[in-house]
């Protein structure tokens, strides 16, 4: 038989991979030349939605990361350990590794990837990000011969899936999260999603993709959607943007010494081509020299989508195994070693929008002008939009500004006796 796979993990992506794999035909002929050999899981009890001979399943996945026989591990059970010291274990055996652990991998990739240079084998993670939009292949092959400045993402389909019915029914988050939830979109632990922290694993790997360098995850700036409320959307909408949970990597340097990498929801021109893109969906932005800009658009998530990513980081790796050749692949491997510089999100220039709560008194609006401009901070539009009970309600949208420096005129203006409450701040693409 030809090239033999343990699998770790069959919940909604190990499914689907087995489903795919097992119904091979019409499909690369390659496909055919796979066992499914081992299987991992943590409970036998459960009913399985694939048939598998029962040798084939076990819960003890070390000894499938162990077995000599099995040439490729695939790791689709998730969390962090013993994800990584599996992973650890089958590199260190000599074999190939497919992973769909985003969380590992931006945690524990410059591990793992020198454990795999050292062992001289490949770590493929396509269904990582963007679930099943080919993305990692993209940037590792055919976009690597550009000069890459900016990735803008939506990687996260249960915050996009929010956002969407908050704009199309004018529903407050609390609400469409509930709704979200027991509807199974939503996780019943969501703050991963909610909070920008998946889109943030999902940026570092972009980014380091796309500007050769590894990312430390805490320099990854991750604000969450918890606090867009419906009212911003409306005014959004007035101001012709949506809002969107943006993964953002920018090299803002020439010379790609500073990169910015961050995760926030953004006002987001409805012109742009990311503003578009509703539902559980999910987009990648690349743009570079010389090809301008590409977008990658599709299912970010599931048990069918994932299992495409997956399996075609199997078929990789069975062609790589069929080639004859011990020579590393440089388009498999990967080759960067260093850590990129990532600013601060204080030295990030952006536009911004800001809603203020104040009294109604005249002058309040000179005010706020002075303040901005003793930090010069430089203002594209402001308006009085109307009164919340005895306050009124004034809308900011201001110029390119370094964030630090609004920062500080932000500062300034919370201690003017007419300003009541910012309710919100949100940066403008
Ligand atoms: N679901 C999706 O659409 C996507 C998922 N991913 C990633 O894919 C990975 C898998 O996700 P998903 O399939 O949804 O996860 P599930 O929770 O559906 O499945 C996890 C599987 O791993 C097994 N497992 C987990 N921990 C252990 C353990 N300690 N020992 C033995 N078996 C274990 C479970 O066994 P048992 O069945 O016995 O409980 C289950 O079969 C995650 O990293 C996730 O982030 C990436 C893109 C999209
Ligand atoms: N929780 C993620 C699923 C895939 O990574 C999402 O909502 O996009
Ligand atoms: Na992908």
């Amino acid at each position: 038989m030809g090239v033999k796979l343990g699998i770790l993990g069959l919940g909604t992506v190990g499914t689907g991979t087995v489903q795919l794999l097992q119904d091979a035909v019409g499909r690369h002929p390659l496909l055919q030349e796979i066992e499914i050999y081992r299987v991992g899981v943590r409970s036998l009890d459960k009913s399985r939605d694939v048939q598998l001979q029962p040798e084939v399943i076990t819960t003890d996945l070390e000894s499938i990361v162990n077995d000599p026989a099995v040439d490729i591990v695939v790791e689709v059970m998730g969390g962090l350990e013993p994800a990584r010291s599996l992973i650890l274990q089958a590199i260190n055996n000599g074999k190939h590794v497919v992973t769909a652990n985003k969380a590992a991998i931006a945690r524990f990739g410059a591990e793992i990837f020198t454990a795999a240079n050292q062992a001289g084998v490949y770590v493929m993670l396509e269904a990582a990000v963007g679930g099943g939009i080919p993305v990692i292949q993209p940037l590792k092959q055919a976009l690597s011969v550009n000069r890459l400045h900016t990735v803008t993402g939506i990687v996260n389909g249960t915050t996009n899936y929010i956002l969407t019915r908050m704009q199309t029914e004018g529903s407050d988050f609390g609400d469409v999260l509930a709704d979200a939830q027991r509807l199974g979109y939503a996780e019943a632990d969501p703050t991963a999603d909610v909070d920008g922290l998946d889109a943030g694993d999902k940026i570092a790997i972009l980014a380091s993709l796309a500007f050769d360098g590894r990312i430390n995850l805490e320099d990854v700036y991750c604000e969450g959607i918890r606090q867009v409320s419906k009212t911003d959307i409306a005014y959004a909408e007035k101001l012709g943007f949506v809002i969107k949970l943006l993964a953002i990597a920018k090299n803002q340097a020439q010379d790609a010494t500073k990169l910015s990498v961050r995760v926030h929801p953004t006002f987001v021109p409805k012109t742009h081509p990311l503003a578009s893109i509703n539902g559980v969906y999910n987009a990648i932005l690349v743009e570079g020299e010389p090809i301008g800009q590409v977008m990658f658009f599709g299912p970010g998530a599931g048990a069918g989508a994932t299992a495409s990513a997956v399996t075609s980081d199997i078929l990789s790796l069975v062609a790589a195994l069929k080639s004859n050749t011990t020579a590393p692949n440089p388009l498999l491997t990967c080759r960067h070693e260093e850590y990129s510089h990532v600013a601060p999100i204080s030295d990030l220039i952006t536009r911004f929008y800001a809603r203020f709560l104040t009294k109604d008194q005249a002058g309040v609006i000179g005010q706020l002008g002075t303040c901005f401009g003793n930090h010069g901070v430089s203002i594209e539009s402001i308006v009085q939009t109307g009164f919340q009970g005895e306050l009124v309600e004034i809308v900011v949208v201001t110029h390119d500004v370094r964030e630090g420096e609004f920062r500080q005129a932000l500062a300034e203006i919370q201690n003017l006796s007419a300003i009541d409450s910012i309710p919100s701040i949100l940066r403008v693409l």
